[in-house]
């Protein structure tokens, strides 16, 4: 159980309460919001706070402005889409810390909210410069942190502050925690972990700390390819992170001696070219020719891996299959979403890609839990301690 002080422990009522939350969404080029998820899963601290009385002060980074002012980082539409979720004006402020943002946050009535501009446009906020953290913290009297997805950030509008002000999670890192540490500590059984994505590389802390807890771990996406290569199969043009060859080796030992089942593809679409309308095949995971390469997994392991989700009790995906952007490779991705949706027990989505790849296919609302963090979910899923959550006060 998360032993943090929550928002609901905090008196807030007529308070100024610094909320960090997690605007960064993806944007067109026209600068509007392709996918309001991070919003929307942030409005129940809003409301709770906004109802209580308090006087709301929220801000956020979006994207890496490099800590310079640039108008095409400015969270000007986020304040908009969430005035309109809010059915509420949301006042921003032109500045972070300067004359602007102080001047507003003094004149707020009960109930209102404000957005303060990108963090980022300001280096000291990725430095966690005390100074800034301190000028951050001067805008209010209370500090809650409700932004999981830059929670594995240590910088100053998501550590730093916390040394000035009473602070607290908001319902949006509960959640993510609850349902996420009851998975990885108290799993229903079976319990299934689902990985793919690009590399290895960026998996193998999940893949050492998921070792030890689950029944079953199944292998997809480019990265099965270093798996596959350790055993001595041919894997032709696939994507292969040559150095760690030897490591996954050692992971594939590691499983064995556990008696973990570590599922590896048995057959593969291969196509020469990396290309949407590229001729493609399907052939045995071992006899990938020499100049094709591997972009999703095959008819076979579609099926054997869909069997073992559907009969899991809780499952953990982070990653896809293949090449899901494009048609011809995302049949591995949807089948995984769609023996997802038929699981009766938990099922999590470890945020990043794989979430976009569910939301895109259509299986979203079929999920338990979408996690709002790709790489804050992938340190929590690799059992890391999250700095954003460490620094807030115990209960
Ligand atoms: N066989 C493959 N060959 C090349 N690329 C692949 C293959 N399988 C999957 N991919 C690519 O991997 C990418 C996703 O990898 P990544 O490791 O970033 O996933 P993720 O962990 O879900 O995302 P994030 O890092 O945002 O959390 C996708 O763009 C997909 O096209
Ligand atoms: O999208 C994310 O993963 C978070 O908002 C963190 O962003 P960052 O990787 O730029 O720190």
């Amino acid at each position: 159980m998360l032993n943090k002080r929550t928002v609901e422990d905090l008196e807030v009522e007529g308070k100024k309460v610094l909320v960090r939350v997690d605007f960064n969404v993806p944007m067109d080029k026209e600068g509007n919001i392709t996918d309001d998820r991070r919003i929307r899963e942030a409005l129940p601290t809003i409301t709770y706070l906004r109802d209580k009385g308090a006087k709301v002060i929220l801000m956020s980074h979006l994207g890496r402005p490099k800590g310079k002012v640039d108008p095409q980082y400015s969270l000007k539409p986020v304040a908009k889409r969430l005035s309109e979720l809010l059915m509420q004006q949301v006042i921003m402020s032109q500045d972070v810390v300067g004359e602007d943002a102080l001047k507003k946050s003094e004149s707020l009535k009960d109930g209102d909210v404000m957005l303060i501009e990108n963090v980022r446009f300001h280096g000291e906020e990725e430095k966690n410069a005390p100074e800034f953290a301190k000028k951050l913290s001067s805008l209010g009297e209370l500090y809650v942190n409700d932004a999981f997805g830059t929670a594995h950030r240590a910088h100053a509008s998501t550590a730093g502050v916390a040394d000035y002000l009473p602070s607290a999670v908001g319902f949006l890192i509960k959640k993510e925690l609850d349902v996420m540490g009851k998975a990885l500590s108290n799993p229903e059984r079976p319990f299934v972990a689902i990985l793919g994505g690009a590399k290895v590389s960026d998996k193998i802390g999940v893949i050492e700390n998921l070792i030890d807890k689950v029944d079953a771990l199944l292998i997809g996406g480019g990265m099965a390819f270093n798996f596959l290569k350790a055993m001595g199969k041919e894997t032709g043009k696939s994507i292969l992170e040559e150095d760690k060859v030897e490591l996954a080796s050692e992971l594939l030992k590691k499983a064995e001696s556990k008696g973990v089942k570590l599922l590896l593809p048995v057959d593969i679409v291969v196509a020469k070219e990396f290309k949407v309308d590229a001729e493609h095949m399907t052939v045995d995971a071992g006899e990938i020719p020499e100049d094709y390469m591997g972009l999703d997994i095959g008819e076979n392991t579609r099926r054997i891996y869909s069997e073992i989700v559907e009969n899991a009790k809780t499952v953990v995906w982070n990653g896809p299959m293949g090449v899901f952007e494009m048609p011809a490779f995302s049949k591995g991705t949807y089948a995984i979403a769609e023996a997802m949706s038929k699981v009766n027990g938990t099922t999590i989505i470890g945020g990043g890609d794989s979430a976009a790849a569910v939301e895109q296919l259509g299986f979203g609302d079929k999920m338990t839990h979408i996690s709002t963090g790709g790489g804050a979910s992938l340190e929590f899923l690799e059992g890391k301690t999250l700095p954003g959550i460490a620094v807030i006060n115990d209960k």
